[in-house]
């Protein structure tokens, strides 16, 4: 089986040149050789000219904040290079494996989402993360749409790095309590991936959007309280403490994009339909803590 990785230098990118590995022969690409989303023309040509069985896009405009002022260029990057993608998919008869957002939800209630809650996206990261999920469905190419969260890895900028930083660097650290969702490793989503690969190649029918996310939930005030007690008992010196961490409400913590203050994504269906078991959240960032600290 020959495969197509774009976006290989990502958070998630780089765990999936690991996982996708053993799968086939593998062309894994950034934006500097061939891979660049910002040219469909040199994308769609890419895609001719590699001809994969399988098409994953880890590459994505992520900068939520600055997309508010940029969105034509997420849009490009989020929406339109991904509808290419789909188109070439479609007419090579490849499978287009993709990731999308808990972004792509207004974020209101309590419970967490299935697949088929009503989207609506607060911001221009959110908004171009499901157009793409459109233009997928639009151009008919059989796919594995994975919706995740709060994305953090060894390797790559993420919250839990930035608390670590801050932590060293502040007096003091406030952060947002009332925004809950499921911190989600990319070495997990980049295994999950190369089994559902597997199965949908195999079996086409198990194509569809899933929610791919690991089990249990949190605020980023726990999240970065958790992250702070790992370090501290790890002997890390740090000038904010766990305990020190002012837990704020959305309201006093402004940025240019709305954030969904309900993250919550249900993974039952992806763990059924599939036959796997998403860890529990803190699984995969104690890891990820031993492995940098
Ligand atoms: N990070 C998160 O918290 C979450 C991410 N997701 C989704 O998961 C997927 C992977 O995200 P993650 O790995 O964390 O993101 P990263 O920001 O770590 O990686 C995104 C990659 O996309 C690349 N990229 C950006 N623009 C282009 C372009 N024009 N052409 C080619 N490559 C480009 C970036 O390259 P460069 O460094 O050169 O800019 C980077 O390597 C994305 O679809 C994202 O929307 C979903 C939920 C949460
Ligand atoms: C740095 C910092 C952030 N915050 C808040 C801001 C925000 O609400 C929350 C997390 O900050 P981030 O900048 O990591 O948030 P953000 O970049 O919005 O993270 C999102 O990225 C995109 C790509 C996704 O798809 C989402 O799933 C999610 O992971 O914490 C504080 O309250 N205090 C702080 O000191
Ligand atoms: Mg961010």
């Amino acid at each position: 089986m020959k495969l197509l990785l774009l976006g290989k230098s990502g958070q998630l990118g780089w765990e999936l040149q690991r996982a996708l590995a053993p799968l086939g022969t593998l062309v894994s690409l950034d934006r500097t050789d061939g891979g660049d989303l910002s040219d469909s023309d040199a994308l769609a040509a890419t895609v001719r000219r590699v001809a994969p069985e399988v098409i994953v896009n880890a590459a994505a405009y992520t900068a939520v904040d600055k997309a508010e002022s940029e969105e034509a260029a997420a849009r490009q990057i989020n929406a339109t290079a991904v509808g290419v993608l789909a188109a070439e998919a479609r007419a090579l008869g490849a499978l287009l494996v993709h990731y999308s957002t808990d972004y792509v939800f207004d974020g209101s209630g309590d419970q967490a989402r299935d697949e088929s809650a009503a989207t609506g996206p607060l911001s221009a990261y959110g908004r171009t993360k499901l157009e793409g999920e459109r233009l997928i469905a639009e151009h008919g190419a059989d796919a594995l749409v994975l919706r995740t969260s709060w994305v953090y890895a060894a390797r790559g900028g993420n919250f839990a790095k930035t608390m670590l930083r801050l932590a060293a660097e502040r007096e003091q650290l406030k952060v947002v309590a009332d925004q809950i969702g499921a911190p989600t490793g990319a070495d997990l989503l980049a295994d999950v991936t190369a089994h559902l690969v597997r199965s949908a190649t195999a079996d086409r029918s198990l194509c569809g959007v899933y929610h791919a996310v690991a089990s249990g939930a949190t605020s980023w005030h726990q999240y970065a309280q958790h992250v702070l007690r790992r370090a501290a008992a790890k002997g890390v010196t740090l000038k904010v403490q766990a305990e020190q961490v002012e837990a704020i409400p959305t309201s006093a913590y402004p940025v240019p994009a709305p954030r969904p203050l309900n993250s919550r994504l249900d993974n039952r269906a992806l763990q059924s339909r599939f036959g796997l078991v998403m860890p529990h959240w803190q699984t995969g960032v104690d890891r990820m803590l031993d492995e940098i600290l």
